[in-house]
């Protein structure tokens, strides 16, 4: 098992606790994790993704207990085996296309291979020396899938990766996670509200209800 999540509990405040089914996927394996707005998508993508830690239960990513690591361990952890993709695209203004993907390398001590082809496969090679200010919105999300993608991981979470998109291009970028994922073999982890991602991925677990 790549990815283990089980008996979870988490809240902010303990009159409103989370309900979190437990996750268990395997290489290749994908997942879409549906629930309305404020229901707790991003709180689970954080703990799997080793950014919160839960209140009871563990995760593990191939093996390792990830809240077993802390501090300077935990990040490099957390960089080279999760890769992340933000509702809103977290790319460094201050750096170009390739940059970004450089700098993800280099937190996760990891070497450049993956940068062209990546940037190839996801359209954007032309723009790998572009400022990403001056990217379209679709051309942010995919250096964002590009640099989540880049240290190879075992492991893909996306939050609503499809919000901002119109129906063609929500239907690229899912297809294209979906593709990049099966190419590394990672787990592929989608939450989000949005209906028109419910025919791609037949896995899939709702949430929403409190306890
Ligand atoms: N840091 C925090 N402290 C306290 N409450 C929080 C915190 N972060 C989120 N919440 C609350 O927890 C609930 C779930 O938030 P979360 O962001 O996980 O939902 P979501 O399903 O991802 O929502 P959306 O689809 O709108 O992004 C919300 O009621 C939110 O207000």
């Amino acid at each position: 098992m790549i990815l283990q999540a089980n008996n979870i509990d988490f809240y902010y405040n303990s009159d409103q606790k989370f309900k979190i089914p437990d996750i268990n996927l395997d290489a290749g394996d994908q997942l879409l994790i549906i629930g309305k707005s404020g229901s707790g998508k991003t709180t689970i993508l954080n703990i799997l993704g080793g950014l919160l830690k839960p209140k009871s239960g563990e995760v593990k990513i191939n093996g390792t207990s990830v809240y077993s690591l802390s501090g300077a361990t935990l990040d490099k952890f957390r960089g080279k085996n999760v890769g992340i993709i933000f509702q809103k695209p977290h790319i460094l203004s201050a750096l170009n296309v390739e940059e970004n993907l450089k700098i993800a390398n280099f937190f996760a001590g990891e070497s450049n291979r993956l940068i062209e082809p990546l940037l190839k496969e996801l359209g954007i090679y032309e723009k790998r020396k572009a400022n990403v200010n001056t990217l379209s919105e679709g051309e942010a999300q995919r250096v964002s899938i590009a640099r989540a993608l880049v240290n190879n991981p075992k492991v893909i979470l996306a939050d609503e990766p499809t919000a901002s998109l119109d129906d063609e291009n929500a239907d690229n970028v899912i297809k294209l996670l979906q593709q990049e994922a099966e190419k590394y073999k990672a787990v592929l982890i989608i939450v989000t509200h949005d209906q028109r991602v419910k025919d791609h991925i037949s896995n899939q677990i709702l949430i929403g209800a409190k306890l």
